[in-house]
């Protein structure tokens, strides 16, 4: 079901505040006052899908249930072609309780340096999902191409931006100008096909 979003007030279903500061700049044209999760003490569901869209879908259907709202969240992960697409929808859990990014990106070293001449092709992906408290919900999915880089390089992003390279680019996600990443990313990408859906 797709359906228009009024301006007004959107929560922002992720405690993660790397995403949500992109996900307000991006929503930034459009009349949304986003709200995030963790300003609404909403808590923080258990990713049980096995699909980003799953996780996704999810999580903003407990926010919209639990703030009256619509609700906006983001499933999002690196996919690691020579690892079969790992850490994927378990992007965050590999970087465990203390979400230890510098610890994730090395696992992903010692994965690859097990496997002979492993290619370093990656791409990040980007479930958004939709939900208003009346149970209409939208998903869309965005994706970039890209390439692993070691060692990890900029602290200008989060998560496992510092690793990542874009197809054609020289920078890493971690040292690029923010609004440049907003405008090339899974993310942006994703957003975009919202855009033409719901608003
Ligand atoms: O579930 P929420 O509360 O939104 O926050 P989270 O950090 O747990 O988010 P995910 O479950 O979607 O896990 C995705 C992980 O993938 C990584 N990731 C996603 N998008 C990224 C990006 O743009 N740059 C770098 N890493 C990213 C990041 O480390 C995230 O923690
Ligand atoms: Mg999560």
């Amino acid at each position: 079901m797709s359906r228009k979003l009024l301006p007004g007030r959107l929560v922002v279903a992720s405690h993660n505040p790397g995403k949500v500061r992109e996900i307000t700049a991006l929503l930034g044209a459009y009349g949304a006052e986003p709200v995030s999760a963790a300003e609404m003490d909403l808590p923080e569901p258990e990713e049980t899908g096995t699909t980003f869209a799953a996780n996704a879908l999810l999580k903003a259907r407990q926010a919209a249930d639990l703030s009256g709202l619509p609700a906006l969240a983001d499933d999002s992960g690196l996919c690691v072609d020579a690892l079969n697409g790992d850490p994927g929808i378990f992007s965050a859990r590999w970087a465990g309780e203390s979400k230890d990014f510098g610890e994730a990106m090395r696992r992903i070293e010692a994965k690859l340096g097990d496997i002979k001449d492993a290619p370093r092709d990656a791409h990040f992906v980007c479930a958004l999902a939709l939900c208003w408290p009346d149970g209409g919900e939208v998903e869309v999915e965005g994706r970039v191409d890209g390439a692993l880089v070691n060692p990890p390089r900029g602290d200008r992003g989060f998560g496992y931006d510092p690793m990542f390279v874009r197809s054609g680019d020289d920078q890493t996600f971690g040292e690029i100008d923010p609004d440049l990443k907003h405008r090339i990313s899974h993310r942006a990408d994703a957003f975009a096909k919202l855009v033409g859906l719901v608003f």
